[in-house]
């Protein structure tokens, strides 16, 4: 085999990465691509974006940290503007490319999006290498794991031991001078066209606030860092806190983007317990990354039901959009200040503990009775450690509709407040004391706007 393009997508890194390996062992040319769609800055997601401003950020210094990797290397990370598949169909032709490799990936658009490459370009042969779960496809299937709720998975990979496969260990420098790039293009090419998109199709000029940097070697920073402190073997009795940056490992947006393979997370935390401390809490951390690896492997399973305003369930859950409290739900303006609070430190961070994105979700659905679904959707715009499987799966689970047989949660928002911030601290820094919150309904029973 000759030539091979390698597509980026939620692997953002050179390092355990199975597909960069292959080709560098099988091609002699190679061209490695991102493709950005400028779908993703339309509002066509329930009228959000599907990338918002924290996230393209970190996408943004995730590209250019990998181009200079590989720029290192002798290569270098090519930008494509447009339809993926379209795009990569393109690149494929123009270049006599016998080989498309890239991560497998579970959602739905995205699979869909290689379906069409496929039935484009016969003659192509396309890998996929599981890249972002902690199982192989092999694993999964051969077992044939049990998924009608997290516990049954999570009991059957517990008891059957099963094995998280160890990093893919390869010498990149050594591996990458052996195949030579398709195209000679300049290491600045990249950063000049991010800006020219920015200035085109990106709709929004701040960046928000930099609460983390994007890129591989940022990403390695970040887990050596927490794995040098004992707020590992502390994991599990600060993970719920509202606030405070080791009180959880902040590895979300690093997992989300590829940036760091969960299984590097895994076998990292394992080498703490063998050297460190062993404990529930580091117990615990591995325990959150199969939650992960649940979902991702449930969406593969459930494909668009995973959408779906009735998901699992049989009938329509009682709730319905009224864009007014979606509207004070989204701007942190509702009667209750921890939603506001939690909010707010969303919008401005992108991030939000789990515990705060359980209360803001339960409070959506529960107290506003809105269609999960919209939720869903903002949360992908502004949280910058989106991923579709851990975000659409929550967010089912929260509304009751997805597999688990025990229906949705409810959380008590004040009983929440005086467990986590007895004190009300987090909620004045976020200021969720709202003075002009919005009522229940702006609108009366005839659906006519209320006077104030
Ligand atoms: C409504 C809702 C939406 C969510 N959307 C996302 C999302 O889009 N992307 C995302 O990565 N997580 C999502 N989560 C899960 C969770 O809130 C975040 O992963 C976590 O808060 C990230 O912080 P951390 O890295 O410090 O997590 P930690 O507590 O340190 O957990 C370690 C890792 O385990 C994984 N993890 C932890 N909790 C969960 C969980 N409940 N479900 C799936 N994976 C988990 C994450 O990869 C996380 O980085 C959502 C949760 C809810 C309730």
């Amino acid at each position: 085999m000759s030539k091979a393009l390698y597509w980026f997508t939620q692997d953002l890194r050179l390092n355990d990465n199975e597909g960069v390996k292959w080709v560098a062992q099988t091609h002699k040319e190679v061209a490695f691509v991102y493709v950005i769609d400028p779908n993703w800055f339309a509002q066509k997601n329930y009228h959000h974006l599907r990338v918002g401003e924290h996230r393209w950020r970190f996408i943004c210094q995730s590209l250019i940290d990998l181009n200079e990797h590989l720029s290192n290397l002798g290569h270098h990370l090519q930008l494509l503007v447009g339809e993926p598949s379209e795009k990569i169909t393109e690149f494929v032709k123009t270049y006599s490319v016998d080989t498309l490799v890239l991560a497998h990936q579970f959602g739905v658009d995205e699979q869909r999006a290689v379906t069409r490459i496929s039935k484009c370009n016969r003659a192509l042969l396309i890998k996929q290498f599981n890249q972002t779960t902690l199982f192989d496809n092999s694993q999964i299937s051969e077992h044939d794991i049990p998924m009608k709720s997290f516990s049954t998975f999570r009991n059957y990979v517990e008891k059957r031991s099963l094995v998280v496969p160890v990093e893919c260990v390869f010498e990149i420098e050594i591996s990458l001078q052996r195949v030579t790039p398709i195209l000679q293009l300049a290491s600045t090419l990249l950063k000049d066209i991010l800006s020219e998109v920015n200035d085109a199709i990106v709709p929004f000029g701040g960046a928000g606030l930099g609460f983390i940097t994007g890129g591989e070697r940022d990403a390695h920073n970040h887990l050596s860092t927490y794995l040098a402190s004992y707020a590992p073997s502390r994991y599990k009795n600060t993970r719920n806190d509202l606030e405070g940056f080791s009180k959880s490992t902040k590895l979300s947006a690093y997992l989300a983007i590829g940036n760091l393979s969960p299984r590097q997370v895994w076998h990292a935390v394992e080498d703490y317990e063998r050297t460190t401390i062993k404990n529930d809490s580091t117990y615990w951390i591995k325990f959150e990354l199969l939650w992960r690896e649940y979902f991702q492997w449930l969406l593969k399973l459930k494909g668009k039901s995973f959408f779906l305003f009735k998901g699992d369930g049989r009938s329509k859950p009682m709730t319905s959009f009224y864009s007014q409290r979606f509207a004070a739900w989204c701007a942190g303006k509702t009667v209750f200040p921890l939603v506001n609070a939690c909010m707010h430190q969303l919008n401005e961070t992108g991030y939000m503990s789990n515990r705060g994105r359980q209360i803001v979700a339960s409070c959506l659905v529960n107290e506003l009775s809105v269609d999960w679904r919209y939720g869903a959707a903002y949360f992908q715009q502004q949280l910058i450690d989106y991923d579709v499987a851990s975000n659409w799966g929550n967010w089912q689970y929260i509304a009751g509709v997805g597999v688990d047989p025990r229906g949705g949660r409810h959380f008590n928002i004040p009983k929440q407040a005086q467990l986590y911030d007895a004190d009300g601290r987090f909620v004045k820094k976020w200021q969720g004391h709202c003075h002009n919150a919005l009522a229940y309904d702006g609108v009366d029973a005839a659906d006519w706007p209320l006077q104030k």
